[in-house]
Parts: structure tokens; C-alpha cells; sequence
């Protein structure tokens, strides 16, 4: 939450609503003669968005968020509901628990028999492509929580939200599930406009899937903890191939294209990095305080050293060289690995000095593999509320947590802006703890 403070109003946390809720839950089942499982939440339940007393100080209603859980009525009658997922963007570790999630819920604690899965994120939903909608059912999405990978598929790219909404009409879909990063996000909202825009009944609710972890808001986003615990495997490999060679460095290049989350995360779960780049914090490479000089530094002390770069750091040193965007007009970077590579290499050759170099890209495999068993508790949690929440009739929102406890965000305020390191905060200040590296900026700004 330290890292995510702006200021908010009352008004920007209202979630939107498809009409009032009239039908009595079928969660209320659950609840024992003991009276355990019978608490609904109430509509006055909500959390602070500011834990700080000087934030709110002068407010008269301080920003809160409404508080995810079952309600006591719901809005849509189950028997007669089509529900729908997509997932959309990259790959994220979690995906197919988080489905399989939603659609036990829907079915065991809610009676929703008929729900979809859209294949192949936004394509599923436009007939030029093909794709055929896939019945989901418990049995379908019986073992795909412990399977990496993505059990629907994904894709990027925009697609017509005319035509996505024809073909929610079309096929009767009442309620929509995306799972997806803020890209994701944005199509949810601009999907939930064109619903509205035709006064039709159809609910969105999303849930946040990045492991950059970068949206507004959300304090974890799924996947996120199994990310890190994949890429401690290629600093562990990279620390032992530094400290078995004279002069030994470890390079390693992580995902993270605007904001160096997993870096940062990874370089404090294995305390084995001495240089840790972000795209939030620039770094000069030449000079006196420059990278180069202060891995050569280090490797004289110490004889061994790790730098670990996320994909989006450094981007500075490739001025002028615009490489586009992708379908989904995400910039496309320059490989900072491999320039970082040859750069090193030159400088030692050039001083005459010992250098092995490993270079190390895990790359696609931080991502794809099985969630770790509590990012599927994780997914599990979000996959109820966002159950809850749909039948409830909201709409327009995404499950998220905040102070430790999920809760409903409207998608305007999570794609907001996008959620980055704090060079000020505290988890910057920890990875410098951690690293002990330097600032690595000349005064004079390089050279
Ligand atoms: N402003 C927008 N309006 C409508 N659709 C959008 C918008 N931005 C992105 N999309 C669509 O949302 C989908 C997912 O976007 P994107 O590929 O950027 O991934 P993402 O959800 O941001 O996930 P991640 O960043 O984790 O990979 C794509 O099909 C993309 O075209
Ligand atoms: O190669 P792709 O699928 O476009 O994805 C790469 C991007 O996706 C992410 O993993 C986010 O989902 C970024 O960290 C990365 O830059
Ligand atoms: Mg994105």
C-alpha cells in the first residue's frame, strides 16, 4: 500500500450496479445449525483506503473501499444465468486455478450450469476467428489448477467492442469474467460502456493477472509470489557460476517492462544480487559512479558479483531506437540483457581484466509454470469473491485486496495510472539495503 498513494475521493470508489438485488443467495445454504458460514456482508462494510491519519485528516468522508463477500440477495436468478471467462495479455502462473475457481463457485455454491470459457482471450468472441466457446463444468476443469500455462488461451491484440458485445448479446451471456492485466482492465471497462451505452443487462467483473504486478490498487496480483520463487532459481544458478570462476559475474535478465516488481521481490528472496535494475530507477553505465566501474569494484573486493535487469531498466541507452509496440500497443524494448552482456565484456577486455560472464534469461519460464500453493489459496479467494460480487449484480469493478482484505475496485480507478517502485519507498530502500549497491548516477550525468 506504501507504494500506491494518491488521492482519492468517496465518490471514485462507488462501485456500479445492474439494478437492485431481489433474490435470496443460495450461499445462505452453507450456513450450520452452529451458525457457522452464515455472515453476509453488509452494505455499510468497507475498509479504508488510507491506513494514515494525516491522509484523511480534513475529509469528510474518507475514501473507502467496499468490502468482497457473499451478499444476502442477489441480482441474478441462477437457473437462468450464462456466465462467461476470458483471460487475456501474457501468461500468468495461477490462470487455471483461478478458473477452475470461479467455476466451482458458480456451479456448486451458486447453481450456475451454464458457463463458458472464451478461448483465446478477445478472438474467442469474434466469429471471424473460429474459436468455438468451451462448456465449462467441474469435471472439464478437474486438474487444471495444478498445470502451468494457460487451460483457454490468451492472445493480445484489440478487437472490435461492438462486436464483442454482439456476441455477448448473441449467445444470452449475462455475467463476464476477465482475468487479464490492464490492458485487460481497459477492454473490461470500454466492454462495460458499450453495455451500458445499449441499456442492457450484462455484468463485468474482472480480476487482476500480472505478474508485473502494476496495477492501481491492487496490492498482489496472483501469480506474482510464483514468479519470484521461478526467478530465484536463475540468480541461484547465476550466484554459482560467479563464485566458481575467477571473477566471476552472474547476469540475469527478468521480465518487468515498466515496473521492476519481480526484481525487486526476487533480489530480497535470494540476497545473492549486488546490482538490482529497475525501470523505475535510471543508472548511468560509464563514469565514476557508473555501473561498469562499480562491477569492476566489486569483483576487485569481493572476486564474484550477480546483476540482475529487468527487461524495462535502462532503456535510456537505446535513444533514438524506437522498436514500435506490440498488437496490444505495449512498447517493445531493447534487450537490455544482451547489450549489458557485451558492454561488460568490452570493459573488461578493454582494462585488460579476468571476466566470466553467465548470462542468464529464464525468460518465458517465470511465468508459465504451476502456481505454488499459495497462489492458489490466493486465486481460490479470488475467484469466490469475484463469484459473489457478479451474482451480486455488480458491474464495471475488480476483486482485489487492499489492508489485507479483498475488496471491490471500480476498474476506472485501477487503470488510473499504473503502479510502479517508488524509488522513494520502502521496498526500494530494502533492495538498496539488500544489494548495497550505490547510487548509480554521475553527478555530471555520465561519461
Ligand atoms: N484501451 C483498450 N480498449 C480496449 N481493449 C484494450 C485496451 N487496451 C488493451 N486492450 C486489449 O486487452 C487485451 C489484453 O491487453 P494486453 O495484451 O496489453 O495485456 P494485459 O491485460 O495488460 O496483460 P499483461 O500486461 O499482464 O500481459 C488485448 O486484447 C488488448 O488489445
Ligand atoms: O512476450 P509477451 O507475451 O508479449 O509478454 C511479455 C510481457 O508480458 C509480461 O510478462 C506481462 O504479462 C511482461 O513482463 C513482459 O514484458
Ligand atoms: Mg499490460
Amino acid at each position: 500500500m506504501h507504494e500506491d498513494r494518491h488521492n482519492i475521493t468517496a465518490n471514485q470508489t462507488e462501485i456500479p450496479s445492474l439494478g437492485p438485488s431481489k433474490i435470496g443467495n443460495p450461499a445462505a445454504a452453507m450456513c450450520g445449525p452452529d451458525g457457522t458460514a452464515c455472515r453476509f456482508i453488509g452494505e455499510n462494510d468497507r475498509v479504508l483506503v488510507y491506513p494514515y491519519p494525516q491522509d484523511i485528516r480534513g475529509k469528510k468522508t474518507p475514501p473507502s473501499f467496499e468490502l468482497a463477500g457473499p451478499r444476502s440477495k442477489i441480482y441474478f436468478d441462477p437457473p437462468k444465468l450464462k456466465a462467461a471467462i476470458v483471460t487475456c495479455g501474457g501468461m500468468c502462473p495461477g490462470i487455471n486455478s483461478l478458473v477452475r475457481s470461479i467455476v466451482l463457485q458458480l456451479h456448486y455454491i451458486y447453481g450456475v450450469r451454464n458457463i463458458v470459457g472464451v478461448r483465446f482471450g478477445l478472438q474467442g468472441f469474434i466469429p471471424k476467428y473460429g474459436f468455438q466457446m468451451m462448456d465449462l463444468t467441474p469435471t472439464v476443469v478437474e486438474g487444471i489448477h495444478g498445470r502451468g500455462g494457460s487451460f483457454l488461451g490468451m492472445s493480445r491484440g484489440p478487437q472490435p467492442m461492438e462486436d464483442i458485445v454482439d456476441s455477448l448479446e448473441r449467445q444470452n451471456i449475462g455475467l463476464l469474467f476477465m482475468i487479464g492485466g490492464d490492458g485487460t482492465l481497459r477492454a473490461g471497462q470500454a466492454i462495460y460502456e458499450e453495455i451500458s451505452k445499449r441499456k442492457i443487462k450484462i455484468g463485468v467483473i474482472c480480476i487482476p493477472k500480472t505478474i508485473d504486478n502494476d496495477i492501481s490498487f491492487v496490492e498482489r496480483s496472483f501469480g506474482f509470489e510464483t514468479a519470484v520463487e521461478a526467478s530465484t532459481g536463475a540468480i541461484r544458478g547465476a550466484h554459482n557460476e560467479a563464485t566458481g570462476a575467477p571473477n566471476g559475474l552472474g547476469l540475469v535478465k527478468l521480465m518487468g517492462r515498466l515496473s521492476g516488481f519481480v526484481a525487486a521481490q526476487a533480489t530480497l528472496a535470494l540476497a545473492d544480487v549486488n546490482f538490482c535494475l529497475i525501470p523505475e530507477v535510471e543508472f548511468d553505465l560509464e563514469g565514476e559512479h557508473g555501473l561498469l566501474t562499480q562491477i569492476e569494484k566489486r569483483l576487485d573486493d569481493r572476486g564474484h558479483g550477480v546483476v540482475l535487469v529487468a527487461e524495462g531498466a535502462g532503456q535510456k541507452l537505446f535513444e533514438g531506437k524506437d522498436l514500435g509496440t506490440d498488437p496490444s500497443g505495449n512498447p517493445v524494448l531493447a534487450d537490455i540483457g544482451v547489450y549489458l552482456k557485451m558492454r561488460i565484456t568490452e570493459y573488461f577486455k578493454e582494462k585488460q581484466k579476468a571476466l566470466t560472464l553467465k548470462y542468464i534469461d529464464p525468460s518465458y519460464l517465470i511465468r508459465s509454470v504451476p502456481a505454488s500453493s499459495d497462489d492458489r489459496v490466493f486465486t481460490g479467494f479470488l475467484g469466490h469473491h469475484a463469484v459473489h460480487a457478479g451474482m451480486s449484480g455488480r458491474t464495471g469493478m475488480l476483486v482485489s485486496t487492499w489492508g489485507n482484505h479483498f475488496v471491490h475496485v471500480p476498474i476506472t480507478l485501477a487503470v488510473g495510472h499504473r503502479r510502479r517502485v517508488d524509488p522513494q519507498g520502502g521496498l526500494w530502500r530494502a533492495v538498496r539495503e539488500a544489494t548495497g549497491q550505490p547510487s548509480l548516477i554521475n553527478s555530471n550525468g555520465g561519461a
